[in-house]
């Protein structure tokens, strides 16, 4: 494999009139683990199905392990695993039978078929269900088992689509252990969250997509870098945050920035600094808030 297990250049796709990407570049580090952080609608699926050999690009290139994706497809699909799409639960089966199962159709005879699923319910932590039907499980377990099922055939790529969406903290972080196991193992991880703690707890790079192209890239802590040296909020009574405005951290702009503030906020206003979480940067490079609270200081800004 090349030091890059993903490369991307140029790459262009429409829908119809919607550009949706428009000219992405990207380079994924053989066994990193990379998330794509981008708002709702702004290609991410778009590009794992390019990168997955589902759907052509207009324009550009893209190599997965050193393979063209289209002209090279079948060397790609042998490169990748693709979690939440192909790999089908049955229902009616148990967790072990699905398992055994999608490895007998992956070529395992039926001994190494009983290994491998034996190690994959270890792994992933389903042993005590593995007796179980898949429709009894959780959504964390069900989405463990698809992990599980993904990586029967073991291939050096994996893309997880919002691999934890709709997950409790619990399961969430369970996953999180998982895909943290698979680095160990050399496997490079191709993941879009819309969760920016996700991408900050796992990701050892990762790229913000927004208007058809990578407008960030780097370590969680080279982006929060960009967005300055600290952040002061102001808070009210309550602890409910008004609004929340970055700064270089130098005192010059600090006191300028309060000095500016001053007079917008009722009586009682509490102020903090703090560095720069990921949400900032996202709010920085996308103009987009990712929940509630950022939309309330978005209006208060
Ligand atoms: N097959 C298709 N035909 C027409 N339009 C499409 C098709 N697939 C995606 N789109 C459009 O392309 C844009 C990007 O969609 P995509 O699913 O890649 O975004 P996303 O970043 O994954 O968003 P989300 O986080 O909401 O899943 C959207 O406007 C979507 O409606």
């Amino acid at each position: 494999m090349t030091a890059f297990a993903i490369e991307v250049s140029g790459l262009h796709k429409s829908f119809g009139k919607t550009a949706v990407l428009k000219g992405l570049d990207l380079s994924v580090p053989a066994g990193a683990i990379f998330a794509l952080l981008g708002p709702n609608g702004a290609g991410k699926t778009t590009l794992i199905h390019i990168l997955s050999t589902l759907v052509a690009p207009d324009e550009g290139a893209a190599r997965i392990a050193g393979h063209d994706v289209v002209r090279a497809r079948n060397e790609v699909k042998r490169s990748i695993s693709l979690t939440g799409q192909f790999a089908a639960v049955d229902e009616m089966l148990t967790g072990e039978e699905n398992l055994r199962m999608m490895c007998r159709l992956s070529g395992l005879s039926g001994a190494e078929s009983r290994v491998r699923s034996a190690e994959l319910l270890r792994q992933f932590e389903l042993e005590a269900a593995a007796g179980k039907r898949a429709r009894t499980y959780s959504g964390g377990m069900r989405r463990r088992l698809d992990l599980a099922i993904s990586l029967i055939a073991s291939r050096p790529v994996l893309f997880l689509d919002e691999p934890t969406t709709g997950l409790d903290t619990i399961s969430r972080r369970a996953l999180w252990d998982m895909i943290l196991r698979l680095k160990e193992h050399g496997i490079t991880v191709f993941l879009t969250t819309q969760y920016l703690e996700e991408a900050d707890e796992l990701a050892d790079r990762i790229a913000v997509i927004n208007g058809g192209r990578i407008v960030a890239e780097g370590t969680a802590e080279e982006l929060k870098a960009r967005v300055g040296g600290e952040v002061i909020e102001f808070r009210d009574a309550a602890d409910e945050l008004l609004a929340s405005i970055p700064t270089s951290g130098s005192a010059a702009d600090v006191r300028k920035t309060l000095n500016e503030m001053a007079g917008l906020f009722p009586e009682g206003t509490r102020i903090g600094i703090r560095k720069p979480s990921m949400d900032d940067v996202f709010v920085a490079l996308t103009g987009n808030y990712t929940n509630s609270a950022d939309k309330k200081e978005a209006a208060i800004s």
